[in-house]
């Protein structure tokens, strides 16, 4: 697939929408249920019109890593992108060429795979620190709002890991300031918008205030790092230099790569822990599964490097959940120069969207979408599937850099709260996504009940584990489940590297394309 001139152009097919609105309607109806229709609809590549932007949905897995990989030069963040620049200004996720290159290089350091092991003291220091807390709540009959919790987790785990800053103070705070970055970034072309630059407006309100903590959170970091010396990542930034000039990064810089780490390191993580163990509670075959695993492998230790590694069942239960509900559960990119998607031809500034939520229910890789079933991500499944049917962390150049970082979170943090409690949904908490903005959280809060499965046995450090098999009991209380499960295949092993891999069968809940919103859950 190379850039083409031919004269007769190839359009893929697509709707037709309105004039000048296109189908800017069903996608703000409900955007999730709309690009899963067009897949069904009209197949993997589909070109549609939103306003002014001409878009083409890929979820074939060929044109996928064609985008991503292959041809990855002539695409750019472009124009669906530019809203982040409003609040992280010019960081990883908002910049491309050389400047993002030279940032990619100097932060990667501690997001490679042996790195990431050192942050193993602080996700358990902070998981159990939310434990504790959950012993408490427990004991008083009070539920937990399992989304809050797991924000906060994320938040805490990952400023003391990579910026040794404790940021406990300003939670509350912070979660407040999430929602404002979503607003601020998503509610444009409201008429106060079109007043002159001076008039002052909501939104401009608060992007100044977003701007302001996360100005005070930054000085203290470099503060911090300058008394102590500590925070990996805030060191790499203190030490780099812009190769453009030479010279160290400017406070606005540092300022702008550390929000964008802040925000896109913490929400996804959390999306995925919530998604994680709402599946788990609901399939009562999965949670025995993984008992036994955590039996097996932890006894009634603590996990730690080595232990986290033969966790491999937990790692396909977190394979699964990000296929189901993939955090960042789509992203746009910008052809620069004319080029072919699959046999359609593509004219430059066209906008390319790329769907994690549309590829991981492709029902030509994944036979029964709707089941949840670990077994996919067996090797031997992941062998046989193209390898960009499951694109979580994306792929390519621009794969997530904190990838290795959030699978290491998602499987110790599953594992410590599975060793210790059993969830399930308060009744009446509805599952929905909504129209999702940028991340794939559910729409509403997300009450649960927590039951410690063995009172006053919180688990050892690895280095006093007993022999495999003597861990905690599996008692607990029966999970609510509110969907039938996806049958195994039956072979078990190793699940598969971060961000692709490729498909399994499993039967079991629903089938065929999701409906709207969350379709898994009532
Ligand atoms: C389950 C958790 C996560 C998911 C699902 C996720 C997903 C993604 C995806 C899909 C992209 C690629 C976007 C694109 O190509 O346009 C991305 C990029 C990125 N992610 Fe993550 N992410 C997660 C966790 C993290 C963590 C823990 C960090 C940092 C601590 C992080 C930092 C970043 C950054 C800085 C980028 C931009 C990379 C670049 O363009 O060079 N993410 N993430």
């Amino acid at each position: 697939m190379t850039s083409t001139t031919t004269t007769a152009r190839r359009t893929a097919p697509g709707p037709r929408g309105v004039p000048l609105l296109g189908s800017l309607g069903p996608w703000k109806r409900n955007t999730a249920e709309f690009l899963l229709g067009l897949q069904r609809d009209y197949g993997e590549i589909v070109r549609m019109q939103l306003g002014p932007f001409t878009v083409h949905q890929v979820s074939d897995p060929d044109v996928v890593r064609h985008v991503l990989v292959e041809n990855n030069g002539n695409y750019v963040r472009g124009p669906l992108y530019e809203q982040f620049g409003v609040v992280m200004g010019k960081g990883l996720l908002t910049t491309d060429g050389e400047f993002w290159r030279g940032h990619r290089r100097a932060v990667q350091p501690v997001f490679l795979k042996n790195a990431v092991n050192d942050i193993i003291p602080n996700i358990i220091r902070a998981t159990e620190e939310m434990l504790q807390d959950w012993e408490r709540k427990a004991a008083a009959g009070r539920p937990v709002d399992l989304m809050a919790d797991m924000l906060r987790l994320t938040l805490v785990t990952l400023s003391r890991s990579l910026f040794a800053y404790d940021i406990r103070p300003d939670t509350a705070l912070l979660k407040t300031i999430v929602d404002d970055v979503v607003e601020v970034m998503f509610r444009r072309g409201v008429p106060t918008e079109m007043l002159p630059s001076w008039v002052p407006t909501e939104r401009k309100r608060k992007i100044a205030r977003i701007h302001r903590v996360f100005d005070r959170v930054v000085t203290e970091v470099r503060r911090s790092y300058a008394r102590t010396g500590e925070g990996p990542l805030i060191a790499l930034m203190e030490q780099a230099t812009d190769p453009a000039t030479g010279r160290p990064w400017t406070h606005q810089q540092i300022k702008d790569e550390l929000l964008t780490v802040y925000l896109a390191g913490h929400e996804t993580t959390a999306v995925a822990l919530c998604w994680t163990l709402l599946s788990i509670a609901q399939h009562p075959h999965v949670q025995e599964e993984l008992d036994a695993e955590l039996a097996t492998v932890l006894g009634g230790a603590l996990p730690d490097a080595a232990s986290a590694e033969r966790l491999t069942y937990t790692k396909m239960v977190v394979d699964e959940s990000l296929r189901m509900h993939p955090p960042i559960w789509i992203f746009p990119r910008a052809a620069v120069g004319a080029d072919t998607l699959g046999p359609y031809d593509i004219e430059p500034g066209a906008s390319v969207l790329l769907s994690p939520l549309v590829s991981h229910h492709n029902p030509r890789h994944w036979d029964n979408p709707l089941a949840f079933d670990p077994y996919r991500f067996t090797p031997e499944a992941i062998r046989e599937r193209p390898r960009l049917a499951y694109f979580p962390f994306g792929s390519g150049p621009r794969q997530c850099v904190g990838n290795y970082m959030a699978l290491l979170e998602l499987k110790l943090i599953v594992a410590m709260i599975n060793q210790r409690f059993r969830i399930s949904r308060v009744p009446g908490t509805s599952l929905q996504y909504g129209s999702p903005v940028i991340s794939l959280r559910p729409l509403q809060d997300v009450m649960v009940s927590v039951v410690p499965r063995e009172r006053g046995a919180a688990p050892r450090a690895a280095s006093t584990a007993p022999a495999a098999g003597t861990g905690p009991a599996t008692d607990g209380t029966t999970p609510a489940a509110d969907g039938a499960a996806g049958t195994a295949d039956g072979s078990a092993g190793a699940a598969g590297t971060a961000g692709e891999q490729g498909a399994a069968a499993p039967a079991g809940e629903g089938g065929g394309t999701p409906p709207a919103g969350c379709p898994h859950h009532p």
